[in-house]
């Protein structure tokens, strides 16, 4: 498998014009932004950052093609795979491919995350997205308190199919962390291994290839330099960039829900000069009077400033 994501893949949040249609020169700001970024290794579109969900079939290509010209072949654009359906989401990774998706990262089926699902499920989507699609694919796993997370012998098998190369993992139980990571790493050496712990990245910086985070979409700067902390065994590096983005931490990923945190990301990019207003889609709802000059200062304090001399 040709595709490298060992270092920053950000998964940006699409940006919306104040009537909540697409803005399609605002995705050309924000994607040529993030792939000039020195250690940013491809994008991951239509995420829980990027509102994928709140897109019809036809706005999710249209992201998918607008955030390819933007990369203009400088990293590879991976999709979003969220139908509930199996088939759904085959049909959904066969129109991501023929619009130029590179790879896809499958969500669980939503109705898992109440319910459950049956033993093999898991490993049946996988197959039959890839099969049908031919889209090389990233293993997700959910959180610990979610009934959609994978135990380690479904993870396992996931990772030996053809065409998974990768896994997002944001489990969020140190535990499990702790015990099933090196056992993916030593059962697969090839699976690259990324965190998705927006809100835990030093924790869980030490034992990955890289991180697949919303956050890196507005701080990618800084996230870049803590995976090469994490990759040298720096502690003391690490903690330094925690230290100076934990304002940042706080005021975009510790507010009431992690989906706040993508309104939260919206506000910070109107700081960084990226976006011009913060526009989401429903269910989302801005944020409180003040959240955004929260946001703007606690960019400002760890040196994160406008990057429009960039764009
Ligand atoms: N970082 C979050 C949101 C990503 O899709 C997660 O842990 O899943």
């Amino acid at each position: 498998m040709s595709l490298d994501l060992r270092g920053l893949v950000p998964a940006p949040v699409t940006p919306f014009k104040r009537d909540e249609s697409l803005d399609f020169e605002a995705i050309n700001r924000l994607g040529s932004w993030l792939a000039g970024v020195d250690g940013v290794k491809g994008l991951v579109v239509l995420g829980h950052a990027g509102e994928g969900t709140f897109l019809t079939a036809g706005e999710q290509a249209a992201v998918i093609s607008a955030f390819r010209e933007a990369v203009d072949d400088r990293v590879p654009i991976i999709a979003g795979i969220t139908g509930e359906g199996t088939a759904v989401a085959a049909e959904e990774a066969k129109r991501a491919v023929s619009v130029g998706a590179a790879a896809g990262l499958v969500y669980p089926s939503h109705g898992w995350l109440r319910f459950g699902f049956q033993k093999g499920a898991p490993q049946d989507r996988y197959r039959q997205i890839h099969e049908e699609s031919g889209l090389p694919l990233i293993l997700f796993q959910y959180p610990d308190v979610t009934k959609a997370t994978y135990d380690l012998e479904t993870q396992l098998e996931i990772a030996a199919q053809p065409g998974v190369f990768a896994t997002k993992n944001g489990v969020r139980n140190m535990r499990r962390w702790d015990t099933e990571i090196p056992v993916l790493r030593a059962e697969n050496p090839d699976l690259q291994i990324l965190t998705c712990h927006d809100e835990y990245l030093l924790h869980t910086m030490f034992d990955v290839d890289g991180a697949l985070v919303g956050y890196g979409g507005l701080a990618p700067e800084p996230l870049v330099e803590l995976i090469a902390a994490g990759k040298a065994k720096d502690y003391a590096a690490a903690r330094a960039i925690h230290d100076r983005l934990l304002p940042v931490t706080r005021t975009v990923y510790h507010r009431g829900s992690h989906m706040e945190g993508t309104v939260a990301l919206k506000e910070g990019l109107v700081a960084r000069g990226v976006l011009e207003h913060a526009t989401v889609r429903p269910p989302l709802l801005p944020l409180a009077a003040g959240a955004g000059s929260e946001i703007a200062k606690a960019l400002e304090s760890a040196g994160l400033n406008s990057v429009v001399a960039y764009v």
